[in-house]
């Protein structure tokens, strides 16, 4: 599991640790295994062609420093200064006691076998200042080693103000940040690197999973498994009018780890011609057998108010997608006031608008945070990622529910204040009815037993997995591909076990 933490919780722990410090400490650690991992990168460092952008601050003295090493293993290193007057004097000092130049020729960077970007960290405000843009568009052929974050990318938020330097690899100190793993910021940051420095954060504003950890969540059946105790999804879905939504939410639901999928809905006879193992039954959940967890809402058009008001009058895992997502939205959260149960809602930026609006009912302010709201359709359109972050803990909050907020960064965010960034997925899963199949596949593991946010998360990692698959070679996928491809994202995280 990767931990990222903001840059708030970075200069307490920082200010914490260098308090029982010799001065320079941190640093010295920093330039040490970011040297290292450069090293790595060259292959063979004497010889080689370095050169630091270094900008004001202590992200490039971290960088001097790591280029002084460089040049004293017989790198030849040159280093641009964006502000002379005020570089890091002891990174300067060691870089030209160790035989490296300063340059202001810009052919060095498009010359060079790597670059270090020093330019700026954590402290960054703003976009980019001109003076480093135009790094940003140079050419070069050399390995970009981002120090601790690609220089203009928000480290707190991933947002981009303009443009930013994008990197191979990023070298980060102490933990991650949360702008590295959300986009468009976790698109500069390139392989992501953690150099142990000391620092003892306290509880990660957002974490990211990675495949062990999805290794030992995914539910696997034993010895003593039969299909009731696996767990039975209910897929309330599809109307007369979107038969196809019902087809792909089972579709999703059938590759969960679920032991059986019962499918209640006017969609019946089309699911079972072509899922048959699916146990259909004609009209709403109520009348439908036990199950262990409902999906409510995938183009349930007019049927949604129903299923819904029925599904979360049982004591199991709600999960509400789509129409149901507009129906709750009308209702507000006083409508899950009486859960028992976790209820998960898994929105699209045009559903989470609404369902902010939707707040109105219930909290009384009916505030949208983030410039999404207002929008009434269609998940596509760009949002602020802070904006995103913001959405999904204010409505996870608001709602008393774990909410996966979809879009080109999935955020998972839980009433308790825990956030999930999901770190699969491709731009190819912008596609008619994928994410009919995520709402089928998160339930499923919810019925299989994993609590809302291990399921909802594991849901959107095994998707973004089977887009990928789906899409090998660049290629566009169907919802359905992306459903056929899941058993292959299963086997690829648990390979690694
Ligand atoms: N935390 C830790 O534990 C450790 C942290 N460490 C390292 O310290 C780094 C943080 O250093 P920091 O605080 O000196 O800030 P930093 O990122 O160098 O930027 C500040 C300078 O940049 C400038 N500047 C601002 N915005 C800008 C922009 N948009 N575009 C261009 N320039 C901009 C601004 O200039 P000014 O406004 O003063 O003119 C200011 O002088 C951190 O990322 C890590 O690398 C390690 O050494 C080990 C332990
Ligand atoms: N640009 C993108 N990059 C990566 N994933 C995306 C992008 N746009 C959408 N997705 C993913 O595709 C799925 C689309 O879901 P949704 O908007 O509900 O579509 P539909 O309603 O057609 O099923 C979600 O899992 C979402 O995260
Ligand atoms: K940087």
């Amino acid at each position: 599991m990767r931990h990222a933490h903001t840059v708030g919780q970075v200069r307490a722990a920082e200010a914490e640790l260098m308090a029982r410090l010799p001065g320079g400490t941190l640093m010295q650690r920093a330039a040490a295994g970011l040297a290292a991992t450069c090293a790595r990168l060259l292959g063979r460092v004497y010889g080689s062609r370095v050169l630091v952008l270094a900008g004001s601050g202590d992200n490039g003295g971290d960088a001097l420093y790591a280029a002084a090493r460089l040049a004293g293993r017989g790198a030849a290193v040159s280093a641009i200064l964006l502000a002379p007057e005020k570089a890091h004097a002891g990174g300067l000092a060691a870089l030209r006691a160790a035989g490296g130049r300063l340059t202001s020729d810009l052919s060095a960077f498009e010359r060079a076998d790597l670059v270090l970007d020093g330019i700026v960290g954590i402290g960054a405000r703003g976009g980019l200042r001109p003076e480093a843009q135009r790094f940003a568009r140079a050419e070069r052929r050399g390995v970009v080693v981002a120090v601790d974050v690609p220089s203009g990318v928000d480290p707190d938020s991933g947002e981009v103000a303009g443009v930013a330097l994008r990197a191979d690899v990023t070298v980060c100190f102490g933990t991650y940040k949360p702008g590295l793993l959300i986009d468009p910021g976790a698109s500069y940051a390139g392989a992501l690197q953690l150099v142990d420095i000391g620092l003892e954060p306290p509880r990660p504003a957002v974490t990211v999973l990675q495949h062990p950890d999805l290794a030992a969540l995914l539910p696997v059946p034993s010895a003593e498994s039969d299909k009731y105790r696996r767990g039975v999804v209910g897929v309330a879905a599809g109307s007369a009018r979107y038969p196809g939504a019902a087809l792909l939410a089972v579709a999703g639901a059938l590759r969960g780890g679920a032991g059986a999928v019962r499918y209640v809905g006017t969609a019946a006879e089309e699911v079972v011609r072509r899922f048959p193992e699916t146990l259909v039954t004609e009209g709403s959940p109520a009348g439908a057998g036990r199950v262990q967890a409902w999906v409510v809402g995938p183009g349930s058009g007019d049927g949604a108010a129903r299923a819904l008001q029925e599904a979360l009058a049982g004591q199991v895992p709600v999960l509400v997608d789509a129409d149901g997502l507009t129906e709750l939205a009308r209702l507000g959260p006083t409508a899950l006031a009486g859960r028992t149960a976790p209820t998960v809602l898994t929105p699209h930026t045009g559903e989470a608008a609404r369902l902010l609006a939707g707040l109105g009912a219930g909290d009384g302010t009916g505030e949208p945070a983030g410039t999404g709201a207002g929008q009434r359709d269609g998940g596509g359109s760009r949002e602020p990622a802070e904006a995103r972050l913001a959405t999904a803990r204010r409505l996870a909050e608001a709602y008393g529910a774990t909410v996966l907020l979809k879009g080109s960064t999935t955020v998972i965010a839980t009433p308790g204040g825990d956030v999930r960034v999901n770190p699969t997925g491709t731009s190819w899963l912008a596609t008619a009815g994928s994410g009919d199949v995520l709402s089928g596949l998160a339930g499923s593991l919810l019925a299989a037993g994993l609590g809302p946010l291990d399921a909802a998360s594991a849901a959107a990692y095994l998707h973004g997995l089977a887009g990928r698959e789906a899409a090998r070679g660049g290629a566009p996928v169907t919802a359905l591909d992306v459903a056929a491809a899941l058993p292959a994202a299963w086997r690829t995280v648990r390979s690694v076990h």
